[in-house]
């Protein structure tokens, strides 16, 4: 574990696995932190080294003054990569993390070998919706969504058979730095990607969850229709597919990469 300063800020990172192998990058989505890809690592390490980090403003990250863009969370990725000696790598982010992967695929396609876009699309909700966000966690603070995004995030029936695994992933959410989530939030709401996107050049992975109410399976299906050399797969989950479909993930992932 060590920290990275990236334009002005401190960030958190963890390289691990073999020096030699080739090097996959996960990217959290927003409220969470590099604990979100703890039931893909183990099994990824077989195979890649993993580089995972904590996107600016959440987990051990500095929240530097917002708003946020995307452009600027993909340049954190880009400085870790020089910092790390890295030339390339594989790219798979969630949500927030898809915004970045799609970034980095379009402005820097000499960067990114293979990239997974999860739970993600080319541009996520509303302006207007975002704004509420935004001002609803300035105002009442990220406990006072945490039961909308437990719903929004995981099915029903996962909650019921995993109560630890879920409230572990909500305690992350609810201790992540307010501002640093709005200013991401920022970041989100202003990314529009879609006139962009078939300028991917990266073998593209799209997984979508069928009960994803936030990145539909139709969100995924623009992506795929419009990155030149993707495809889509949808697993049976809400929006934290890689943890609600945990081994289906890691596999899709790993057979990916390797092939
Ligand atoms: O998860 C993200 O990175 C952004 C999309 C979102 O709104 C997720 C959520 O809180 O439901």
């Amino acid at each position: 574990m060590a920290y990275l300063n990236s334009n002005n800020g401190r960030l958190f990172y963890e390289l691990e696995g073999e020096a030699g192998k080739e090097v996959l990058v996960f990217s959290n989505s927003l409220g969470t932190d590099h604990s979100l890809w703890n039931l893909q690592v183990p099994e990824v390490l077989k195979q890649f080294r993993v580089l995972r980090y904590d996107v600016r403003g959440h987990g051990q990250s500095e929240t530097t003054s917002g708003p946020y863009s995307i452009k600027l969370l993909a340049n954190d990725v880009l400085e870790l990569l020089d910092h790390l000696e890295l030339e390339k790598a594989n790219f798979c982010g969630i949500s927030i993390g898809g915004l970045t992967g799609q970034w980095l695929g379009i402005h820097a396609p000499e960067r990114i070998d293979k990239l997974i876009i999860a739970n993600s699309a080319a541009k996520i909700g509303t302006t207007e919706g975002w704004n509420e966000r935004i001002d609803s966690v300035r105002k009442n603070g990220l406990a006072s969504i945490e039961e909308a995004t437990r719903q929004r995030w995981f099915t029903p029936e996962f909650v019921a058979a995993n109560p630890e695994l879920v409230e572990e992933v909500l305690r992350v959410f609810v201790q992540t730095d307010p501002e640093g989530y709005c200013s991401c939030c920022a970041a989100v709401r202003d990314a529009d990607f879609r006139q962009d996107i078939s300028r991917i050049q990266a073998p593209t992975l799209v997984i979508a969850g069928t009960e994803d109410k936030v990145c539909t399976v139709e969100d995924g299906g623009l992506l795929a229709e419009n990155i030149p050399d993707a495809r889509q797969v949808n697993l049976k989950a809400a929006h934290i597919s890689n943890i609600e479909a945990a081994a289906d993930f890691s596999r899709l992932l790993i057979n990916f990469c390797s092939s």
